[in-house]
């Protein structure tokens, strides 16, 4: 049938430059090691206790046997590529792998871990990058997720789908299991700019910030708010099938930062989770903010920074970015807040 492969789209594509041969030789590297997580994530407890807890280190989130073994899986696969370093979610600091190589590439290589045990779907997610000729070690790390090359994300779900952008749109493939193959399903996703769900872990609710709260307020509200229509909400718990889902029928998904200890600047990873989240939804005609700024512009100053990540459909992201500004008025919400008078309609 007419479903071009992955290495037929990055041919195509590949033509113009030394730079981007690697860099296909580098997607084609992470394609292939996702298809082997595929097959053993396939398998469930067939192929092993995957979801155990192995070590709880520091400020990081727990790792499970999976996310060891993934992350062994990439590290391997790109020994071969021309990549100089992978920055991991599951390693302190960059690993080394071929010095005067072109490229760097970060990823988490199971995002979604906790749901692992549950079979609700998780992924794998990365971003390729240029090296810096001058820094190496965890600063050639530090650059805005506009300097990517091409990011994407694995969903391992009922189907195993790539989502990837190269910088001209994003691109949907799904895997051909019969053939081993990646094969492109959507061809330059668009997705609607407007929405009625959204996506947020309300379990926090108590902690957020005034904007956060007022904007998802109107939506529980929904007719009976300002918003004048109903909304609905999902949340996976797996950002990869959050985006995966918004990215297909639109959405809006929220994991703002809260005033909890630890989670001022929220829970996801601006390298290996928000920029290559954010680069995908641009490209599909969506938005991505911190709230207060375009997630793509923000030069990192560590490897492990976190960043609050507000993205999907553009007209609902935008509306947040207006309450954030003082655009978006206030009519009289204070009883929510027990802060009356503190929001004011703006003149
Ligand atoms: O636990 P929550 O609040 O539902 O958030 C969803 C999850 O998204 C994540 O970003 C998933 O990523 P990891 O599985 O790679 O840790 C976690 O940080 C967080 O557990
Ligand atoms: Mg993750
Ligand atoms: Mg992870």
């Amino acid at each position: 049938m007419g479903f071009a492969t992955l290495k037929e789209y990055l041919s195509d594509w590949t033509l113009e430059g030394r730079t981007r041969g690697h860099v296909a030789d580098t997607l084609l590297a992470l394609a292939e090691t996702s298809i082997r997580i595929s097959e053993l994530v396939g398998r469930g407890e067939l192929g092993g206790k995957f979801g155990k807890i192995v070590s709880r280190p520091g400020e990081f989130d727990e790792q499970k046997e999976i996310d060891l073994l993934t992350n062994g899986m990439i590290v391997e696969a790109l020994k071969s590529a021309p990549v100089a370093a992978l920055a991991s979610e599951e390693s302190q600091q960059p690993i080394a792998l071929k010095p005067d190589a072109s490229l760097l590439v970060a990823t988490d290589p199971l995002d979604g871990s906790s749901n692992v045990d549950a079979n609700v779907s998780f992924g794998t997610i990365f971003s390729i990058l240029p090296r810096h000729p001058t820094s190496g070690g965890e600063a050639a790390f530090l650059r805005p997720g506009s300097h990517q090359l091409a990011a994407g994300f694995v969903v391992y779900g009922p189907h195993t789908a790539l989502v990837l952008t190269v910088g001209l749109g994003t691109q949907i493939f799904t895997l051909d299991r019969e053939a081993n193959t990646f094969r492109m399903t959507s061809r330059n996703v668009s997705m609607p700019p407007e929405t009625t769900e959204y996506a947020i872990n309300s379990s926090n609710a108590r902690h957020w910030d005034d904007p956060i709260r007022i904007y998802i307020h109107d939506c529980e509200n929904g007719a009976n708010g300002p918003r004048g229509h109903d909304f609905n909400m999902r949340w996976t718990g797996s950002p990869v099938a959050d985006v995966f889902r918004i990215l297909s029928r639109g959405g809006i998904y929220l994991y703002p930062g809260d005033r909890r200890k630890g989670f001022h600047q929220g829970r996801i990873r601006l390298i290996y989770e928000a920029n290559p989240f954010s680069w995908l939804i641009e490209q599909a005609g969506g938005r991505a903010t911190t709230g207060r700024e375009r997630v793509l512009d923000v030069v990192p100053t560590s490897l492990h920074q976190k960043t609050p990540l507000i993205c999907g459909s553009r007209y609902e992201v935008d509306r947040v970015m207006r309450i954030y500004s003082g655009q978006e008025f206030k009519v009289d919400r204070s009883p929510l807040f027990g802060r009356r008078g503190l929001f004011r309609a703006l003149p």
